[in-house]
């Protein structure tokens, strides 16, 4: 069934993808650590500042028992009260710098973990601005959505949480273990118990959870894709009264999401109960043996309290330990996630040694190429071969699909020929500095789109420095002045996120006006007439044809009406040249051309 595609909101890619991502686990580990390696280098010295301060808290920490033991054997059972006031003093100052450095140690960890997230935030943009149609294609922009905001929050947070706790943890945890047998060896069994059914009680949860927080990532994605299809797509929703089937849909992914996050929820909720009803055992068990001990006269109550106190400490940092570990598998998920993009390579990259053309004319031929997309099983464009000269505009005329969107990308190098050679000025285009070669390339999409900010910010997007009378003279050229003087504001006019407060037609025209105010050696227009009403669609070629002088002109299009002037037009049909010529030539020898005209203009071959 037709809407069983539909129904889970995933591309085939994303589905790849994510497929991808699920089944391998074993680098998980190995992303988060090449993460810290990568990003923590800058901040060596605060790491190292934090590591002492940390080091002096467990320090600290340890200490504080053996002056509990030391006040109760010497202070309170002999009576001692100038001892338990001196002893009691120098604990009352420990308590108060292990505050201090607790404050500076969890400042300086939350400001490194932020410091750090922002520039793993940095990488990923810088990385996804390489990215080629094929990288874009194969992540999905919900899912790069994702990648930068939320997961790179989970390594954020677990960062911020393991610094400011992990350290002084580990330490304390370990010193607490020594100094426990050291205050009561007879009870070193019990200790070992104990810690021995916290980690397996620990570890137990956390293989339980990895694979989960794992999933939980891979469906926010899943959701978010549904959502911004939903929120784009919401008029035709309605207009085809599946606003119900829609919100099915949504209920889905959102239910699966949450069923996913519950089962992690109840993992977690063993892990607090459990830990704690090992700490009461435990120290039920110290009250009875150490009852013994006490009787026996091998052990002294300070002892045992230093032992009893040494135990909680244990328990405390080991539930704190826990807490960090329980961010981990959800860190590692991320983590993972995020080096998929940092590792991606884009398939489009700039040449080693890019070869600078001798002139930009705006030259550009096409030597038997032929493009297929990737997991397609025809190609798209067959064995093209013509030029498109300086000064002269070359119409390509196809029916939907013929290829003109595609032909058109492989000029700026939005995509790779899979065979032949695109030559721009007279050099391979692989060969060329990617920025060169696109500052000689003004280009009209066929979908206009504009940026939030003002009319004369979009149009100077491709040349900054362009003047008010500049802007103007575009405007008059693609047939926009009339509207924009209309406007709030003219050229200060406020435009809205990718030009939603202007008409299809306003916004194809001020996305000309862009074009060219870029004042290019090569214009390619995609179809961007079309939105226009014949007549304005004359009148803009009319003064196009003065404006655009010795440049390339290339306009893509099926109307028959737009291409018939134009001095070369490609007849593009299945990615084939059905036909090369002027109207003239074409009407005379081209069957494909002829058809055309015919049901479109209602002309016979001998008109
Ligand atoms: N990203 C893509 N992945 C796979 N196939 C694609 C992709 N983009 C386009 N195609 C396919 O390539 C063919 C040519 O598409 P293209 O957009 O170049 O045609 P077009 O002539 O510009 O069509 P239209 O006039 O309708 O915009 C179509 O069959 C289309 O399905």
């Amino acid at each position: 069934m037709a809407t069983a595609h539909l129904d889970s909101g995933v591309t085939e890619h994303e589905r790849r993808l994510n497929a991808d991502q699920v089944g391998r686990r074993a680098p998980v580990r190995g992303r988060l650590i090449g993460l810290i390696r990568g990003f923590f280098r800058p901040y060596a010295r605060q790491l190292g500042v934090i590591a002492i301060l940390q080091v002096l808290e467990a320090a600290g920490n340890l200490y504080l028992p053996i002056l509990t033991a030391d006040i109760i054997n010497n202070g309170v059972l002999k009576g001692d009260v100038g001892h338990i006031g001196r002893t009691g003093g120098i604990m009352l100052t420990i308590a108060v710098l292990l505050c201090v450095a607790s404050l500076i140690s969890v400042y300086l960890s939350s400001w490194v973990a932020m410091a750090v997230g922002a520039d793993i935030r940095t990488a990923i943009y810088d990385r996804v601005q390489t990215f080629s149609v094929v990288e874009l294609n194969r992540f999905g922009v919900a899912s790069l959505t994702t990648r930068s905001v939320n997961d790179v929050q989970q390594v954020q947070l677990f960062f911020q949480v393991a610094l400011s706790l992990l350290p002084s943890a580990i330490v304390t945890t370990l010193g607490a273990v020594i100094l426990a047998v050291g205050q009561g060896p007879g009870l070193s069994p019990l200790l070992a118990i104990t810690l021995a059914a916290v980690l397996a009680v620990t570890g137990w949860v956390v293989v339980r959870l990895l694979p989960m927080f794992h999933s939980v990532q891979v469906k926010t994605d899943r959701l978010n894709q549904v959502l911004r299809e939903q929120i784009a797509g919401v008029r035709v929703a309605r207009a085809f009264l599946r606003t119900g089937w829609e919100e099915n849909r949504f209920g889905r992914a959102n239910a699966d999401i949450t069923d996913t996050a519950l089962r992690a929820g109840r993992v977690f909720a063993l892990l607090i109960p459990l830990v704690m009803a090992i700490t009461n055992l435990s120290s039920a068990g110290v009250f009875w043996f150490g009852a013994e001990l006490f009787q026996s006269g091998s052990m002294s109550i300070g002892n045992l309290t230093a032992f009893l106190l040494y135990i909680m400490q244990i328990m405390l940092y080991v539930v704190v330990g826990v807490t960090v570990l329980i961010l981990l598998p959800r860190a590692m998920a991320s983590a993972e996630r995020i080096q998929q993009v940092n590792n991606s390579v884009a398939a489009i990259a700039d040449p080693p040694k890019p070869v600078v053309p001798e002139a930009v004319t705006g030259a550009v031929e096409f030597r038997h190429v032929t493009f297929g997309y990737a997991g397609s099983e025809r190609p798209v464009l067959n064995d093209l071969t013509f030029a498109f000269r300086p000064g002269q505009t070359t119409a390509i005329l196809g029916g939907t699909g013929s290829g003109k969107t595609t032909l058109l990308n492989l000029i700026p190098r939005f995509l790779d020929a899979t065979a032949g050679a695109v030559l721009v000025n007279g050099i391979e285009v692989p060969a060329q500095s990617l920025d060169r070669l696109r500052a000689g390339i003004g280009l009209v999409p066929q979908t206009a789109f504009l940026f939030a900010g003002t009319v004369a910010g979009n149009l100077r997007f491709g040349r900054p420095e362009a003047t008010e009378e500049e802007l103007w003279r575009a405007l008059d050229i693609a047939q926009a002045r009339d509207f924009v003087m209309a406007l709030p504001g003219r050229l200060d006019a406020r435009i809205e996120r990718g030009g939603a407060n202007l008409s299809g037609g306003q916004r194809q025209r001020l996305s000309i006006a862009r074009a060219l105010v870029r004042r290019p050696s090569l214009y390619l227009f995609d179809d961007c007439f079309s939105a226009l009403d014949t007549a304005t669609d004359a009148r803009l070629r009319a003064a196009l044809l003065t404006e655009t002088g010795d440049a390339t002109v290339v306009i893509a299009t099926q109307r028959a009406g737009t291409v018939m002037n134009a001095d070369q037009i490609i007849v593009l049909d299945a990615g084939s040249i059905a036909g090369i010529g002027t109207h003239s030539q074409l009407m005379a020898g081209c069957r494909t051309y002829q058809e055309i005209m015919e049901s479109q203009l209602g002309w016979g071959s001998g008109s």
